[in-house]
């Protein structure tokens, strides 16, 4: 064997990965699309509410969960879902829960499905939300968004009091019930349920999805995982705690929802247990990471052979470009696009707040340009959103808050201002075009220099095909006194913003309190 081939031979056998179980995953490239009429087993109710969102047919990804949960597979194997940015994983993981669902007797919280971030978590909310009311399902959000209080209202049902009886707040504390079925969380405020709110358990949780995987493996916030996990930790006396009394009718139901999965080879596990679902366009095959999970018997469901894909009609530029003059580039790139839906990614908060504001010193423009950013109160990013998904903004200029998981329909071009780091990044950002089918571009600003680096990178997606996207000349000139101008003001709008941070921080109050 040459050098050459013997070196390929590594390099495959070192892509391989670890887990044997990750060795032989169904592949969604195989599964078709299948029209809703021909889906097996599903609720007519359910039907309804998908054409009602415009739904005819499931993706192939939302095929393969659902063969695995409500077909053959029967949920008997935990589930881990590797698939393209805006490929449907959000309604693969929400219809099959939502259909397990909709025969229960009894409410009480029953699937929890925890996201990184407020916005993606109030986005899965949403499709819940949208499936869930056709079955008499209750969905539940815990995110922060809201007071404690008001949260604490939602997610938990008091018990009806009689007017003019002193009641001790102990008494009542045991009927307290869970008023949703399904909660959306962030592990921030789940935690604080957990700890702090009487009446929320985790007892009877039958499903668990762990969506944005790899992310969420990399948020330790108070143990949340663990946490979870423990709570979760199925037990036939905690489930059913009357199990062997007198146990009342209606939690006979509850019995036979809760499926009682079929042993296979796994002595340990005790049964009825918790089904995990996680997913990513980018999940981890780090077995350490993986094992966090405490995963039953999973199974692997990826696309294709790749390990990192990017969507089929995804078209990737890059534009090379002095740094200094990255600016410019990008106002011209932007008026060639004419107002089309675009998402400029920048690398940090404080760069996204200075390029947006520099666009915005642009003048006419005619485009309706805004920040999106860590940096900004949830109030603002929430209004920002809107009028971005109704087209009042064109352009948002984002930081790493936008990657992950966002879906906002029409988004036409993603702008990697700042050239991504990993691939994953690239993988993410340019995932919010091109989504469910749609075609969308993806441009990256480069200088010279990193342009050998930028290639390699996309390798790692099987892409080598990234065209040069050249502006005209003529526009860049055009563009450089304005531009010139623009710095200027740029500038100044620092230099008034540290002086009034300065101010803030300084004020008498505060260097007395210094003291
Ligand atoms: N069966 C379907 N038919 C038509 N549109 C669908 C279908 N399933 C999902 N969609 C739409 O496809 C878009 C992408 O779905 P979703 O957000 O679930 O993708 P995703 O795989 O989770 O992406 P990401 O990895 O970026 O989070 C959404 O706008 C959703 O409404």
């Amino acid at each position: 064997m040459d050098e050459a081939a013997e070196k390929k031979k590594g390099s495959e056998k070192k892509s391989l990965p670890v887990l044997p179980w990750m060795r032989n995953p169904v592949d969604v490239n195989l599964i078709e699309e299948c029209p809703l009429n021909f889906l097996p087993f599903l609720d007519p109710r359910l039907e309804v509410a998908l054409q009602n969102m415009g739904i005819s047919s499931l993706f192939p990804v939302q095929v393969a969960v659902w063969q695995e949960t409500i077909g053959p597979g029967s949920f008997e194997r935990d589930l881990c879902i590797n698939s393209p940015t805006g490929s449907g994983k959000t309604l693969a993981y929400a219809l099959p829960i939502v259909q397990m669902l909709s025969t229960r007797a009894v409410k009480c919280l029953r699937a929890l499905v925890v996201l990184p971030t407020r916005d993606l978590a109030m986005q899965v909310k949403e499709v819940f939300a949208t499936i869930a009311p056709a079955v008499g399902l209750s969905v539940g959000l815990a995110v922060g968004q809201s007071s404690i209080a008001d949260e604490i209202s939602e997610l938990i049902k008091r018990p009806k009091l009689c007017a003019g009886i002193c009641y001790d707040p102990e008494d009542f504390s045991q009927e307290l019930q869970s008023a949703v079925d399904i909660l959306v969380a962030t592990p921030g405020r789940l935690i604080d349920h957990i700890n702090n709110t009487k009446g929320f358990t985790l007892k009877h949780l039958c499903y668990l999805v762990v969506d944005e995987t790899d992310r969420l493996l990399r948020e330790a916030y108070q143990s949340w995982l663990p946490t979870v996990l423990k709570l979760t930790c199925s037990c036939t006396e905690s489930l059913f705690p009357y199990s062997n009394t007198s146990l009342p009718s209606t939690f006979d139901s509850l019995k036979t929802i809760r499926r009682l999965g079929v042993e296979r080879g796994f002595k340990d596990k005790s049964y009825p247990r918790l089904v995990k679902m996680v997913l990513s366009a980018t999940l981890t095959q780090d077995p350490s990471k993986l094992a966090q999970l405490d995963l039953h018997h999973p199974l692997f469901l990826t696309t294709g052979q790749s390990r990192y894909q990017l969507p089929e009609q995804l078209k990737s530029f890059k534009l090379i470009c002095e740094s200094k003059l990255k600016p410019l580039y990008l106002v011209a790139l932007l008026q060639t696009l004419e107002g089309e839906k675009s998402i400029v990614f920048t690398s940090s908060v404080e760069s996204t707040h200075r390029l947006c504001t520099l666009l915005n010193f642009f003048g006419d423009l005619q485009i309706k340009i805004k920040e999106y950013s860590g940096l900004q109160r949830q109030s603002v990013r929430s209004t920002t959103l809107r009028a971005f998904r109704a087209g009042k903004i064109q352009v948002l200029v984002s930081s790493d808050a936008m990657t992950r998981g966002m879906d906002v329909d029409g988004v036409r071009n993603v702008i990697n201002y700042d050239m991504p780091a990993y691939i994953k990044t690239y993988i993410h950002r340019a995932g919010r075009t091109a989504r469910a089918g749609q075609t969308g571009c993806c441009f990256t600003l480069l200088h010279k220099e990193e342009v050998k680096r930028f290639k390699k990178l996309l390798l790692k997606a099987d892409n080598n095909c990234c065209p040069v996207h050249s502006v005209p000349s003529e526009s860049i000139d055009s563009l450089r006194s304005i531009y010139n101008s623009a710095l200027a003001k740029l500038k100044e709008s620092v230099k008034a913003e540290t002086y009034k941070k300065r101010k803030i921080n300084f004020k008498p109050s505060s260097i007395g309190k210094q003291k």
